[in-house]
């Protein structure tokens, strides 16, 4: 049963703890941070090229996320990912604000050839890497629904033999043998910043523990959705939210977990 492998790996997640290092942007850094601890992972932040081997070789799993890149940081980001390569570590790269500029769209044509593990996603982003867009995106927002980018997410996943997750209202998980649609989550995510980046953080974490990386992808992405949908409940706007979406994180149990996920396995 689905639910019961998702809550396995949710425990699992918390008893094993890894280390994810995150090359992320300065916008996120403290609440991707936070969201790694709720949830049970170790997060560190780092970007200095004398320490990115070495770096890769204590953590689990790495995150790119694109979001200020800058070149020094662009070198960072290459060294990690080779060596992540090397050591046959996940890494998942985060392609924040694709199509907005041509020098992002430049580094990320560089990175996709270095073939991340994962790639999590909005719509318009993954639209945009796979040059299948159809409207211009603007900034780090979605200006498309994740159902336009399926087939975007398909030739990714394809060209590159990657697993794609595409983020919104539904978030959908692809590979060449699975997809599978997540219906939780609550629009008022979307109001606050680096929602998408903590989903990156916890897809690098799960993908950490797990060898299957649709399930790793699916584990996080349900725990944030459904995690994001209880604590909306409770929240008064995006303030309360971020900060309930932290103790939920923290607190969530497994009958909060089962009743309320929504989850399609359309195939696999
Ligand atoms: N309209 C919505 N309805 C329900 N849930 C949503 C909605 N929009 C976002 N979410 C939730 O927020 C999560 C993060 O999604 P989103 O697609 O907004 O990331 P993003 O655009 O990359 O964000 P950011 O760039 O700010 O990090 C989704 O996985 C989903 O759970
Ligand atoms: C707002 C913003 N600008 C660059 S990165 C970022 C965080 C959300 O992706
Ligand atoms: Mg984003």
């Amino acid at each position: 049963m689905m639910k019961d492998l998702l809550w396995k790996n949710i425990t699992q997640l918390r008893a094993q703890s890894p280390l994810v290092h995150s090359i992320t942007n300065y916008v996120v850094m403290n609440n991707t941070a936070n969201a790694l601890l709720a949830a049970g992972a170790s997060p560190i932040m780092a970007h200095a090229h004398p320490e990115m081997e070495d770096m890769m070789k204590i953590c689990q799993a790495l995150v790119v996320n694109i979001g200020t890149l800058d070149e020094y940081w662009v070198t960072s980001m290459k060294k990690a990912a080779t060596q992540a390569n090397q050591l046959q570590k996940p890494w998942v790269l985060d392609p924040v604000g694709a199509g907005a500029t041509p020098y992002r769209d430049e580094v990320l044509a560089d990175l996709l050839k270095m073939k991340p593990t994962i790639i999590r996603g909005n719509a318009s982003e993954i639209m945009a890497l796979a040059k299948h867009n159809t409207t211009p995106t603007k900034g780090v927002d979605s200006s498309a629904e994740s159902n336009e980018a399926i087939a975007a997410a398909k030739f990714l996943a394809e060209e590159y033999q990657t697993t794609i997750c595409i983020s919104g209202e539904i978030d959908i998980i692809l590979n060449d043998q699975k997809e599978i649609h997540l219906t939780n989550g609550n629009a008022l995510m979307a109001k606050i910043t680096g929602m998408g980046c903590s989903a990156t953080a916890l897809v690098a974490a799960f993908s950490a523990i797990i060898k299957d990386k649709a399930e790793a992808v699916t584990s996080a992405m349900a725990l944030l959705g459904v995690v994001g949908e209880l604590a909306a409940k409770e929240s008064k706007g995006p303030g309360s939210l971020q900060l309930n979406i932290l103790d939920k994180l923290y607190n969530l149990t497994e009958t909060e977990f089962s009743t309320t996920l929504k989850i399609e396995v359309k195939r696999g």
